[in-house]
């Protein structure tokens, strides 16, 4: 049960303090957006190397970009720890994922929450990880959406089937409400980003909801 806090809802002019804010975290969620796959823009690779080098935690990138096959690996060389790349926005995914792990970084790939995980799972090995949006991406703070939870069973028979280890990350609404949905479901990497920096004590907030992801296994 890994708990990564998205900086998304961190203070962004203050980001070496809100990256010690949340010290107990298992990574760090970096979201990359263009304003173009997404209706939001954030910060790119000047500042993701700046992150980089703010904090010994591992960093989780999700790439919330057009043309992932032009810019996932260009992440990929700045010694992260995983690159996310949307599906919808790759036109060679099985290429890409192995461009990645040729980098030295793990491979990982996202679904919006609309997209069925049916067609990529004779694509399973190419991956370390697989992200299922749990909300729309582009904005932190929306509500958690219910009717991914079926996909995430289904996502979580077809690992379990492959014998691989492969994390199964949900992103979008998780808090103590929701992450014990997720986590009976089948996911194990959660991506929490408004009710970790919302709350008094992120540190704490991250143990609790890790607690509370330990229930559902
Ligand atoms: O990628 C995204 C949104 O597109 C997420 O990482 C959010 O940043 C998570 O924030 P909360 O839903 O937990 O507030």
């Amino acid at each position: 049960m890994r708990i990564n806090p998205s900086i998304l809802s961190a203070d962004f002019a203050n980001l070496a303090s809100e990256l010690e804010r949340i010290h107990t975290a298992d990574a760090v969620h970096v979201d990359v957006m263009d304003n173009h796959f997404v209706p939001n823009l954030t910060i790119g690779k000047p500042v993701v190397q700046a992150i980089a080098n703010s904090t010994t935690l591992p960093l989780d990138i999700h790439l919330m970009i057009a043309d992932a096959d032009r810019w996932a690996p260009e992440y990929a060389q700045l010694g992260v720890d995983s690159v996310t790349f949307h599906v919808e926005a790759s036109t060679a995914p099985v290429r890409l994922a192995r461009e990645l792990r040729a980098a030295g970084t793990k491979a990982s790939m996202a679904l919006r929450p609309a997209t069925p995980v049916e067609p990529y799972l004779d694509m399973l090995g190419e991956l370390d990880m697989l992200l299922l949006m749990t909300v729309e991406p582009g904005f932190g703070g929306q509500k958690f959406l219910d009717l991914v939870l079926p996909k995430i069973r289904r996502a979580r028979a077809a690992i379990d089937g492959s014998g691989k280890p492969i994390a199964l990350q949900v992103d979008g609404g998780i808090s103590r409400d929701t992450i014990l949905r997720a986590a009976e479901a089948g996911a194990d990497v959660f991506v929490a980003g408004s009710a970790v920096y919302s709350a008094p004590e992120p540190a704490v907030e991250i143990d609790v909801l890790r607690n509370l992801a330990l229930g559902g296994h």
